[in-house]
């Protein structure tokens, strides 16, 4: 269900240095003639979707739970600042049981319908140690519900980044292990070439949704390697929304596929056109040549020899 649209007033509760930056790039985004920015947010359950939604905002705006949420529909969050909207759809998992929930993919696509993709955050935790079928199998129906070209408009976001790797390993190793392990699921899975998508994958930015989240001396949420995390997230959303590639309108093609009895219709004036030239017209020809080569009958030149005697 699509909520009101309210003022932005979750951004007074950020840091004000993170607050000016977030100033200058929704100025950046409005510059650009972008005034209204819809991000939708996927992923499996319980890799806090919610909580990155609510950090953005700046409020409980949804609902948080530890367990994976019973819910199977979509929510909308609008919220308006200086005349710049922004709308975040949060999402249900999209895996049950070991399997995709097709009821809670059709009951996004459905909600969906008539509205326009401007983001994708594509949610899963950096703290997972393993990328499998499944992560595949999800970044595969969701290229089959909105098409390829959403992935030109996505991010991969990692929850619980401020993680201690195990094993003594380095942050940024753990990272860059982490993120490459998963952009190669989504290549796989979204079944991409080079040519596909600009940059042949998606940004992968860290998030830490945790009250605990550590702060620098001008008070902004930091990450373990010092990058204060919500203006890089809204950073590279304005990178990712301006980077010359379409949004994804959500029509009911897209949702239900090609109406079968629409199917080739395109081919049918190429079929009769070929009908006529390669079955009629030799017919035709042929017709015509035996019409010329056949001998008159002998009635008829008897009938013709009788009638010049008797002249
Ligand atoms: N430490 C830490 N905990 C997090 C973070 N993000 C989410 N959590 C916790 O993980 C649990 C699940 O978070 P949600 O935001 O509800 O996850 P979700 O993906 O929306 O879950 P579903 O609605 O079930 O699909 C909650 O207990 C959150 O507090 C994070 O960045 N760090």
């Amino acid at each position: 269900m699509a909520s009101q649209i309210r003022e932005w007033s979750g951004i007074n509760s950020f840091a004000p240095a993170t607050q000016t930056k977030l100033s200058e790039l929704l100025g950046k985004l409005k510059q650009e003639d972008v005034n209204t920015l819809t991000i939708l947010v996927m992923g499996k359950g319980g890799v806090g979707k919610s909580s990155t939604v609510n950090s953005i905002i700046g409020e409980r705006a949804v609902t948080i739970s530890p367990f994976q949420s019973e819910g199977t529909r979509p929510v909308m969050v609008s919220r308006t600042r200086a005349g710049f909207t922004l709308n975040i759809i949060d999402t249900p998992g999209l895996i049950e049981g070991g399997y995709i929930n097709d009821v809670a993919l059709d009951n996004i696509k459905r909600f969906l319908l008539n509205k326009t993709i401007d983001i994708l955050l594509y949610v899963d935790r950096l703290d997972a140690y393993r990328v499998d079928n499944l992560d595949r199998e999800i970044v595969k129906a969701i290229t089959g519900s909105f098409g390829k070209g959403i992935w030109n408009r996505a991010l991969v976001v990692l929850t619980h980044a401020q993680l201690s790797p195990p094993d003594g390993l380095p942050y940024e190793e753990f990272f860059s292990k982490r993120s490459d392990a998963l952009l190669k699921a989504l290549r796989l899975g979204a079944g991409l070439k080079k040519s596909d998508v600009q940059g042949y994958g998606a940004p992968v930015v860290l998030v830490e949704n945790s009250g605990r989240c550590n702060k620098n001396e001008t008070d902004e949420k930091v990450l373990p390697n010092g990058i204060a995390w919500i203006p890089h997230l809204v950073q590279v959303i304005t990178e990712v929304a301006l980077n010359g590639s379409k949004s994804i309108f959500v029509d009911k093609t897209l949702i239900e596929g090609p109406n079968p009895n629409d199917r080739g219709k395109f081919l049918i004036p190429l079929i009769l056109a070929v009908q006529y030239f390669l079955v009629i017209k030799p017919i035709e020809r042929a017709i015509r040549s035996d019409v010329a080569k056949e001998n008159r009958p002998s009635w008829e030149m008897r009938d013709t020899e009788k009638t010049n005697r008797k002249i």
